[in-house]
């Protein structure tokens, strides 16, 4: 196989437990101390398992599921902020997106110093940066604040700044978290439009969302998890009306 026709991302034979631990009080410390420390303080909670699939250039898939499922761990893993317990997930290329919004931004930082740090951050060279500041701040329509620290900023600002350096990082991968949700609507557009232009692009996506009536438009195939198990993984038509419990 070339390297053209491998997946961008492959996801394989992937778990991810996390330790739970509980809150106790000093009472429930000696208790637990005079019944001779038989239980234990922890639980081990599995949030993802035998989870396996690979993502194309060109397609767009849309990771869902109910509240707790596993999505955003999953995505985690895909974008190398999280490690897999066992298994393995190897992608090819740039990766950007937007996982936790202002993640990678400094609050006492303005939002041109921003743009430089979060550019470096993905990867962009300080000259590439040069190039792409115009264009980016226009996307983001916040000229007037890009000298103000970005602490001042509201929710939406943030999104707007990130969302508009991710995407002018010419990503080969690009992963979306349920976070158009704080952007007004017009900009919700622009930033579906300029996700439909990746995708177009030959980039692959993934995208995490509720909005089924969003991912329908956007994306080809659906992967649904069901308390951190993949369930389906289709046509995303299959995969919504799945989802709304039609079929
Ligand atoms: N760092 C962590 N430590 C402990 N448990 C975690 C951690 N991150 C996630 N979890 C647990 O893993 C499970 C899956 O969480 P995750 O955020 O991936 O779900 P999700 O499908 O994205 O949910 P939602 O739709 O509510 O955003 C949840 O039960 C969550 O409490």
């Amino acid at each position: 196989m070339t390297l053209d026709h491998m997946p961008r991302i492959v996801v394989d034979d992937v778990a991810k437990h996390f330790t739970l631990r509980h809150t106790h009080t000093a009472k429930d410390w000696v208790v637990w101390n005079l019944k001779g420390r038989k239980e234990a303080r922890s639980d081990d909670f599995v949030a993802l398992h035998d989870i396996s699939f690979t993502v194309g250039d060109g397609e767009a898939v849309a990771l869902l599921g109910l509240n707790g499922s596993g999505k955003s761990t999953l995505l985690k893993l895909v974008s190398g902020v999280m490690r897999p317990d066992t298994g393995k997930i190897r992608v090819r290329g740039n990766i950007a997106g937007l996982i936790e919004v202002g993640a990678g931004f400094h609050p006492d930082l303005t939002g041109r110093e921003n743009v430089y740090l979060n550019g470096a951050i993905l990867g962009m060279t300080e000259q590439q940066i040069d190039e792409k500041f115009d264009e980016i701040v226009a996307f983001s329509e916040i000229e007037e604040f890009i000298d103000t620290e970005v602490k001042f900023y509201s929710s939406g600002m943030f999104l707007r700044l990130a969302f508009a350096v991710a995407v002018h990082t010419d990503p080969d991968v690009f992963l979306v978290d349920e976070i158009l949700a704080v952007g007004d609507e017009p900009f919700q557009k622009k930033c579906l439009a300029k996700i439909r232009e990746l995708r177009d692009a030959g980039k692959a996506l993934v995208i995490v969302s509720h909005d089924l009536d969003m991912v329908a438009r956007l994306c080809s195939r659906g992967i649904l998890l069901e308390r951190g198990r993949m369930v389906m993984d289709g046509p995303i038509d299959e995969a919504v009306a799945t989802m709304r419990g039609e079929r």
